[in-house]
């Protein structure tokens, strides 16, 4: 319980999470009701926490003495964040060579299961995932983080169509640490993750590249690049230099085409920051209340039913 990480908010101040990792058996705790989601180091699940009651997710991923301290910096991270578009963490255990992470229950899936189930998204229902997104990036960014790993699938709902972000396993500090490597999905990631020329100190930058990608894929039901490698990319970008953009012109509004222009600008020093791109007339005065995907939830669900009854 002496487990000590750097708390690099806090400069550099170690802080214990001895007090808050149970080693104990999260079973006795929690009942796993059923698999919701597979990521790369492993499972969630939908639970139950058998004392209160509450529905919450729960990510076990398998642990080696070599990967425990990243899996658990990167849930201390999602931890300390206090904003109500990241899932909160309620309990995290280490359990024969597991690590536990019972957080928000968002039962509305992610993005990519959405759009897959129901088509693409209306204009109303992507600028509300914008603003959203947008909010939250503004928030890390002002803890001086870069989150990389902006993409429909990292985007969940809730029951209510609210929106919450979620992996922050790839996420480096503004400026501070340039990842060693290229990191990120390919078909998302910036120009200038792969053209040295552009790199410059637009860092933070990149999130905002990954966010145009979204919205162009939410709103026309698939990705406007495909590219499965950085080297596809790197040879897109000297070949080609075409940005990506909405296709049928007069199915969407000026104000949509603009921010998508803004948003995929080639240049990072001349891309807008998340803050500017918080004023844009596309964003500007979507409402936070109700969500526009409560709806395409409730056909999600319905359409899940049927395919489950065939
Ligand atoms: N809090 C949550 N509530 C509901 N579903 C969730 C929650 N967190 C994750 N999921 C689901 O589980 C899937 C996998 O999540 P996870 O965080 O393990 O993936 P990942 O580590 O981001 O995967 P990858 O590394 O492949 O990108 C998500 O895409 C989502 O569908």
């Amino acid at each position: 319980h002496e487990d000590q990480l750097l708390d690099e908010d806090q400069h550099e101040q170690p802080v214990t999470v001895g007090r808050s990792l149970k080693f104990e058996n999260p079973y006795e705790d929690y009942k796993i009701l059923k698999c919701i989601g597979v990521g790369a180091f492993g499972k969630v699940h939908k639970a139950r926490n058998l004392k209160t009651g509450h529905l919450v997710a729960i990510k076990i991923q398998d642990c080696t003495n070599d990967n425990l301290m990243d899996l658990l910096q990167e849930c201390m991270l999602q931890e300390r964040f206090n904003h109500q578009n990241i899932p909160k963490v309620m309990d995290k255990y280490y359990w024969e060579q597991k690590l536990y992470i019972c957080m928000e229950l968002c039962e509305g899936g992610d993005l990519d299961n959405i759009y897959m189930s129901t088509g693409s998204l209306k204009e109303s229902q992507v600028a509300f995932v914008a603003k959203k997104v947008l909010e939250t990036l503004l928030y890390l960014n002002q803890k001086g983080y870069v989150h990389r790993g902006i993409k429909p699938n990292n985007i969940l709902l809730t029951d209510a169509g609210e929106v919450r972000l979620v992996d922050f396993g790839l996420m480096s500090r503004i400026q501070k640490e340039k990842p060693e490597f290229i990191v990120g999905t390919p078909a998302y990631m910036a120009p200038e993750s792969v053209l040295e020329d552009l790199s410059g100190d637009y860092d933070e930058r990149c999130d905002v590249w990954s966010l145009g990608i979204t919205l162009l894929e939410l709103a026309e039901g698939k990705l406007p690049l495909v590219i499965s490698s950085s080297n596809s990319l790197y040879e897109y970008w000297e070949q080609k230099q075409r940005v990506p953009h909405l296709r049928k012109r007069d199915k969407w509004s000026p104000a949509f085409h603009r921010f998508l222009k803004d948003a995929l600008t080639l240049d990072p020093a001349m891309r807008p920051s998340v803050e500017l791109l918080l004023q844009h007339e596309f964003v500007r005065n979507v409402e936070h209340e109700p969500s526009p995907l409560k709806r395409c939830l409730r056909r999600s669900k319905f359409l899940g039913s049927i395919r489950k009854f065939f």
